[in-house]
Parts: C-alpha cells; structure tokens; sequence
C-alpha cells in the first residue's frame, strides 16, 4: 500500500517554512492505519520486544495499537509535569523549539527489549531524549519506529548506533 497518499502536507504550519505533515488523514482511513501498525508489528515480533515506549501525543498513536497487538505494555513518555509519580527528564531541541521530556521511574525494568515508536523523525531531537530515558532505566532499545522521516533535518545522523524502520521518507 502507497501510505503517503494518506498524509497530508500543511504548509507554513505551525510556523512559516515548516512544511507540517498531518498524520490525521492516514490514521481516519481504518485501512491504512491498520496496514502501517501491521508493518510496525511484523518489525517489533522479529525483534522479541518487552515493551513499547512513545512520546506524547503523537508517539502514543503509533505505539499503544502495536502494544496492543503483541500483547505488552505501552510506557508513556511525557511532557515536564503531566506524570504524576517519580520521574526521570531530559531537555530536547525540536524542529519548531524545545521542551522536557519524562518517564516513570518505574515504567521500565533493566533489560527489557524496547521499541520506541513516532509518528515522525525531524531532527531526532525527541527520539534522542526518549532513548536517553529508556537507558538510564536500564532498558535495551531493540528498534525505533516511524511512519516518516524528514531526510532533509538529518535526525538518522543522531541515531547511528540503533534499528530503525520508516515507512514514508519525505
Ligand atoms: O525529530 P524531532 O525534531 O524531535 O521532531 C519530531 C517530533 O515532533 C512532533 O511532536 P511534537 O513535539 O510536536 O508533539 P505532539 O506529538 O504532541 O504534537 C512529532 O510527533 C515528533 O514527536
Ligand atoms: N514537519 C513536521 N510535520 C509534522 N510533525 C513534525 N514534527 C516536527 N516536524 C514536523
């Protein structure tokens, strides 16, 4: 399936020059979201995951159906002061600016196999805080996965050491 029919490209959102891609049009398709968690799944099973990890909001959309599927735990990765017991944070850049990430101390267990799942990678700014979380936990990053990767920011270049799966390159 061509899932980049199902995106659509919003230009000078939410700042000028940023050519945003609104994942709403492929999740509103019941097929195409199924096909691309499908796709996560397959990669995931093959990599013998424990747990799947994601960043708010849109990491959530992608992770928990996959969590879902293969039957473990999704652990939520949040912004600064929404998780409500002891957290662990790290400060990230964005495309469009920059905030704190947090997870439960307890969200993950020393060796469990992680996968960490987004929607997108732009600068890998959030994905190299959520990767920085999971292993101060002790946890093993088994693979990371994306709908799209914005070739163009480089965010791979932050992610040398790590398996990676995208399925749309922009
Ligand atoms: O690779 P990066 O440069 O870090 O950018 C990618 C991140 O930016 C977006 O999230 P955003 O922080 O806008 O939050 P949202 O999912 O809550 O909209 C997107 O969902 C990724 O998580
Ligand atoms: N261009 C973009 N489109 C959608 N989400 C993003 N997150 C960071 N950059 C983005």
């Amino acid at each position: 399936m061509d899932l980049k029919q199902y995106i659509t490209i919003v230009p000078d959102w939410p700042k000028p020059g940023i050519k945003f891609k609104d994942i709403t049009t492929l999740m509103d398709n019941g097929e195409a979201y199924k096909y691309a968690t499908d796709q996560i799944v397959e990669y995931a099973r093959e990599r013998q995951i424990d747990v799947v990890v994601g960043p708010e909001a849109r990491g959530f959309i992608i992770g928990c159906p996959v969590a879902y599927a293969m039957g473990v735990g999704f652990a939520p990765v949040r912004k600064e002061g929404k998780l409500p017991r002891e957290t662990i944070k790290m400060q990230y850049g964005l495309e469009y600016g920059k905030d704190v990430l947090t997870i439960h101390k307890d969200a993950i267990k020393p060796g469990q196999r992680v996968l960490i799942t987004d929607d997108l990678l732009a600068t890998g700014g959030t994905i190299e805080a959520t990767i920085k979380l999971v292993e101060e936990l002790g946890g093993v990053v088994a693979g990371i996965a994306f709908l799209i990767e914005l070739s163009y920011l480089d965010g791979r270049n932050k992610l040398n050491d790590y398996d990676i799966l995208t399925l749309m390159t922009y």
